[in-house]
C-alpha cells in the first residue's frame, strides 16, 4: 500500500456511458467496416455491447485478462505488476475492435496490443499516460482521476463535502 495518486471522483451514470459509447460509435463507424469486436474482460464488455448494437457487429470475442493483488484504487495504483492473461484471441487482430473501458497507465493496454498489433484499440476513457496507445477514445479525463463506473456503484449517502475528513477547506 501507499499514497493514492487518485484525488479526484469521476462518477458515471449508465446514462452518460450509453452517451459516450454513442458518440464513439459514430466516430468508428466512419472508420470501418470492422470484422467483430473483441472485449478486453471485464471492463471492455459492457461498452462492447453497446458499440455492438450501432455498428450492428455480431462477431464478439475476448481477451480475458486479470490483475494480481489489486482490491481498491489504492492498490490498484501502486500495483504494477503482472498482468494474467486467462485467453486470448488468433491472429493479429487486423480488422477487428479492441474494447476497453478506459486507459489509465497503460499497462492492459500495452500487453494487449502486442498481442493483436492490427487492432483498432478504443477505449471510453483514457488518462494522459495512456493515451497514446489509444487509436479513438470518447473523453479524457486528468491522471489523479479514478473513474467510477456504473457497475461498481450502488446508491447511497453522500457525505457533505463539509463533513469529509480529508476536506480541504
Ligand atoms: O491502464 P491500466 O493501468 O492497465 O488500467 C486500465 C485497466 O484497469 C481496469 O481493469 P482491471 O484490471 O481493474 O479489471 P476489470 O476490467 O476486470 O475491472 C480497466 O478496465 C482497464 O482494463
Ligand atoms: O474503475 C476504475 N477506475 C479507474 O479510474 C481505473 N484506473 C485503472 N483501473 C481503474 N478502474
Ligand atoms: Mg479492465
Amino acid at each position: 500500500m501507499g499514497q493514492s495518486p487518485y484525488s479526484k471522483d469521476f462518477p458515471v451514470t449508465w446514462e452518460e456511458l450509453h452517451r459516450n459509447s454513442r458518440a464513439l460509435s459514430w466516430r468508428l463507424l466512419e472508420l470501418g467496416p470492422w470484422k467483430g469486436i473483441i472485449a478486453i474482460t471485464r471492463g471492455g464488455l459492457v461498452p462492447a455491447a453497446i458499440l455492438a448494437r450501432e455498428l450492428d457487429i455480431r462477431l464478439i470475442d475476448t481477451v480475458c485478462v486479470t490483475s494480481y493483488g489489486v482490491n481498491d484504487e489504492g492498490d490498484a495504483a501502486m500495483h504494477q505488476g503482472e498482468l494474467n492473461i486467462l485467453k486470448s484471441v488468433e491472429g493479429d487482430g487486423e480488422g477487428f475492435l479492441l474494447v476497453d473501458d478506459l486507459v489509465d497507465t497503460g499497462k492492459t493496454a500495452r500487453c494487449v496490443r502486442e498481442m493483436l498489433p492490427k487492432a483498432h484499440f478504443v477505449t471510453l476513457y483514457a488518462k494522459p499516460a495512456g493515451r497514446p496507445l489509444v487509436d479513438t477514445y470518447a473523453m479524457e479525463v486528468s491522471q489523479d482521476t479514478w473513474i467510477r463506473f456504473p457497475w461498481d456503484m450502488e446508491y447511497t449517502f453522500s457525505t457533505p463535502l463539509a463533513d469529509r475528513t480529508n476536506n480541504p477547506g
